[in-house]
């Protein structure tokens, strides 16, 4: 049942799992995985590389292919997205929901003009005329901040520069004006001018068009910058939810520290730099307990044996660490 508060409620996530079937086991690339999106919101998924926040934004738009397997529940504005018909969801996709990949190379179609791209989102989601799409093309264009907008939408993916690409795959991501923005790494491996523009134009469409954004990066600079809350991820769960400057402040989980930890202190930090010694679990071999136990200092018998529960200090500020007090009440980082 749609109810008006559930339609208002934006995204909710609900044990969302999602295992890939490999010669060398079930992985678990995502496991249980909980967080909500209020409408305006932008909420920032950050962990090392492998850690599940890809899978985690695909599992969302359905974009999991075999060998994969995603259960859990994904409501959007009420609807689930998991157990909706494809025909439902296509019409969701692209028009109330869109994303934006981490490779605008395979993102965008290299046979295809830009300008006809985005013309394609809104051929199948409005009903503009040709004028009128070529009209709206053009305002994305200069929207996102692609100069000589005028004759670059007849140009194809290759002539556009890095940069360049990503604000078309934006145009394209943008031209129904979305109510949900799934964004897996914007800005990564642009210059940091054009990565401070682009993160700008996206809070100025979250102001304008009361957009959600969930923001997937492994830059803690990033977060730092856009996000209102985050999440923390590692081999495959969350292991520390909450508003930005919370967990910026005094985070709960050692993971989370470590992550902050390595942050050189003074202005905001470019890239996450690992002083956390040893690498992540393998997704296909778990260990025990706490995925993070092998490389925690705080880890003690418990640990070894039982999985920490997400919990803490209010439902909108957890952990998932038997010893988040401990953490907690160490010396603030910054
Ligand atoms: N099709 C697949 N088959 C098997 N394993 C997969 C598949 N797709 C993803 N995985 C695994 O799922 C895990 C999580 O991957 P994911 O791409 O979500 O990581 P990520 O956090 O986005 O990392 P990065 O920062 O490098 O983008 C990885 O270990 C990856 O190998
Ligand atoms: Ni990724």
């Amino acid at each position: 049942m749609t109810t008006a508060a559930s339609e208002n409620a934006g995204l909710v996530v609900r044990g969302l799992t999602t295992t890939f079937d490999t010669p060398r086991g079930l992985a678990i690339a995502a496991a249980d995985v909980d967080f909500d999106v209020a409408p305006g919101e932008v909420v920032g998924l950050v962990g090392e590389s492998g850690s599940g926040k890809s899978v985690t934004l695909r599992s969302i738009m359905r974009l999991i292919r075999e060998p994969g397997h995603v259960s859990g529940r994904v409501e959007w504005r009420g609807r689930d997205l998991v157990a909706m018909p494809d025909e439902e969801l296509r019409r969701i996709r692209g028009s109330e929901i869109a994303m934006i990949f981490q490779e605008p190379m395979t993102a965008l179609n290299p046979v295809l003009p830009v300008g006809l791209q985005i013309e394609e989102n809104l051929i199948a989601h409005t009903t503009l005329n040709r004028r009128e799409r070529r009209a709206r093309a053009l305002e994305l264009m200069n929207i996102v901040g692609i100069p000589a907008a005028e004759s670059r939408l007849d140009e194809y993916p290759h002539q556009f520069s890095g940069g360049m690409r990503q604000r078309a795959m934006i145009a394209i991501a943008l031209a129904c004006s979305p109510k949900l923005l799934l964004a897996d790494e914007p800005t990564t491996a642009l210059d940091v001018t054009i990565q401070d523009q682009i993160l700008k134009l996206l809070l100025e469409l979250r102001d304008n068009l009361a957009m959600s954004v969930v923001l997937v990066t492994h830059d803690l600079g990033v977060i730092a910058a856009t996000c209102d809350r985050m999440a923390v991820m590692y081999a495959g769960r969350i292991v520390e939810t909450g508003t930005v400057a919370d967990v910026f402040a005094r985070p709960r989980h050692p993971y989370t520290r470590g992550l902050l930890g390595s942050v050189p202190s003074g202005g905001a930090p470019r890239t996450m730099l690992y002083s956390i010694d040893g690498t992540p679990p393998s997704l296909t071999e778990l260990p025990v307990g706490c995925a993070f136990h092998p490389r925690c200092k705080f880890a003690t018998e418990e640990c070894l044996k039982t999985r920490p529960p997400l919990s803490g200090v209010a439902e909108s500020r957890l952990a998932a660490c038997f010893h988040q007090d401990d953490v907690a009440a160490m010396e603030p980082i910054l």
